[in-house]
């Protein structure tokens, strides 16, 4: 992954816009994009004089033929987004000039780049860390509020910072247990025991409240999945139609007309939501609606919600109770939506038995046909989700490689305060304070990661990023 190349890539969209850039970073940036550039002005000026964070209007020039009129901006390392000497060329956006500078760069000898290598040497020669590195592939890929406020503050470093600031109480810690080591005759102990198990407890807390994040984290930034789940001819088709704003899934007064779950997304309050409608639980007629309800189950243990939906004017509390008690167990926010309410004669729908009998269970009447309560039902999914939410300002963790580190740290951090309860000689903490404290740089990139992850990484990044 590691090379001194030069590189160049097409950094905004392939195809049509009004202009187009080309980012050409390495060592001999400059010197190989002073070859095909003109100066409009004084044919005389080199790039090569150029200062850094200075732009220079010019011509791309293919031996006498003039290419394009284009910008070319200067960066020179370490003063640049790579770290190393940077030139941008900002052409005008046709597909045949972007191609024909790309080639005209290859002729030269600079290569095309990998996937994710411009940000993979931003991370290498130290302007970012890995949590952010990662972070900025999760920007690009932010489609909503939430997820965009994630990765913006895990670009700007709140994260590794509070990593590092963790591991660097720890390095004090072992560096003094391992000087005891040198006086190991006089048994003296320069590390306070007590100091250091308060220090044990108070990562512990934190750590775990990162690795809790986790499961809130990801839900956010892959939207939250909400499973619409009910008898047949509940109206679950019709409430998401309801909830879209638009006729997506077949509505009929035949029972089993939804077999394959659909899935859609919208965004209420900055947050997505992936609602999926599911074909109605009950005694399948045909291998078809077996294999449907089957896969209704699988969606209801991979959602964050479960909105169980029935018809309130033929359903009675016993079956709502029944369907609710086997729902709770799954630990999911549940709620519980009596449907259909414009033809029914009851003040209210759903019983004072039932509101009593589940109490963490969010109780709604709707009629998802004529469109009514269905903007409460949105205000308590977001209720929901910030009630799960912690602290705004607290960090949240949505990458699994840093949960993995987390949890990692967390049973080594176990080990060396049973090790301390059995009266663990120092130097053998030690070696597991270095173990933990691995983990944690694993985190950061501090400490050595291995190339497959770096490559996993990085790989997932698009072309010229
Ligand atoms: N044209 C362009 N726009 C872009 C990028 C880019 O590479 N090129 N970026 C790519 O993701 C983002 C901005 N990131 C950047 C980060 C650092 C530097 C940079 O030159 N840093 C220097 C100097 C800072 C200064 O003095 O103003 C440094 O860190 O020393 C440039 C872009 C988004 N927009
Ligand atoms: N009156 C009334 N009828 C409704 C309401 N919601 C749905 N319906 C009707 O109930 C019938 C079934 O609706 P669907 O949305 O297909 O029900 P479903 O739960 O998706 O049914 P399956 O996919 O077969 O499990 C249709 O005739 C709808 O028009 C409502 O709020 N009020
Ligand atoms: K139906
Ligand atoms: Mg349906």
């Amino acid at each position: 992954m590691l090379n001194n190349d030069t590189i160049c890539a097409l950094a905004t969209a392939n195809g049509m816009g009004a202009i187009a850039v080309i980012r050409i970073s390495g060592p001999e940036a400059i010197s190989k994009v002073a070859q095909i550039y003109q100066s409009k002005f004084t044919s005389t000026k080199s790039l090569n004089d150029a200062e850094s964070h200075t732009i220079h209007l010019g011509y791309v020039m293919d031996g006498d033929t003039i290419v394009d009129e284009a910008l070319f901006s200067i960066f020179k390392n370490p003063h640049s987004y790579t770290g190393e000497d940077v030139v941008e060329i900002s052409t005008h956006g046709s597909i045949y000039i972007q191609q024909k500078v790309l080639e005209l760069l290859n002729k030269i000898g600079i290569r095309n780049a990998d996937p994710g290598e411009y940000t993979f040497r931003a991370f290498w020669n130290g302007k970012m860390d890995l949590t952010q590195a990662e972070a900025v592939a999760d920007l690009i890929a932010s489609d909503s509020k939430a997820s965009h406020e994630i990765a913006i503050k895990q670009m700007r470093g709140g994260f590794s910072n509070q990593i590092k600031d963790l591991r660097e109480q720890m390095i004090n810690f072992a560096a003094l247990m391992e000087l005891e080591l040198d006086f190991s005759e006089e048994d003296v102990e320069f590390a306070d025991r007590t100091q250091f198990y308060d220090l044990l407890n108070k990562l512990q807390s934190i750590l775990k409240r990162l690795a809790d994040s986790f499961a809130f984290g990801n839900v956010i930034k892959n939207g939250v999945p909400v499973a619409i789940v009910g008898a047949p001819n509940a109206g679950k088709s019709t409430l998401l139609n309801a909830l879209l704003n638009e006729e997506r899934a077949i509505v009929s007064d035949i029972e089993g007309t939804t077999r394959d779950t659909i899935e859609e997304t919208i965004y209420i309050d900055g947050v997505g939501f992936r609602f999926i409608d599911t074909a109605g639980i009950r005694e399948a007629g045909d291998t078809i609606e077996r294999i449907g309800i089957e896969k209704t189950f699988e969606k209801i243990d991979n959602a964050s919600i479960i909105i169980y939906l029935y018809d309130a004017n033929i359903t009675a509390d016993n079956q709502i109770a029944n369907q609710l008690d086997d729902l709770q167990r799954r630990g999911k926010i549940l709620f519980n939506v009596a449907n259909k309410i414009d033809v029914t004669n009851n003040e209210s729908a759903i019983t004072a038995a039932i509101k009593q009998e589940f109490k963490d269970v969010v109780h709604l009447e709707i009629s998802a046909k004529d469109q009514f309560n269905i903007e409460a039902l949105k205000e308590n999914l977001i209720h929901q989700i910030k009630l799960k939410g912690t602290n705004q300002d607290d960090t949240i963790v949505t990458n699994s490689r840093h949960l993995e580190a987390l949890q990692n740290t967390l049973s080594q951090i176990g080990k060396i305060k049973q090790g301390m309860d059995m009266g663990l000689p120092g130097d053998l903490l030690a070696m597991d304070i270095r173990e933990a404290l691995t983990y944690l740089g694993h985190i950061t990139g501090e400490i050595d990661v291995d190339q497959d992850i770096l490559g996993t990484i990085f790989g997932k990044f698009c072309i010229g990023k």
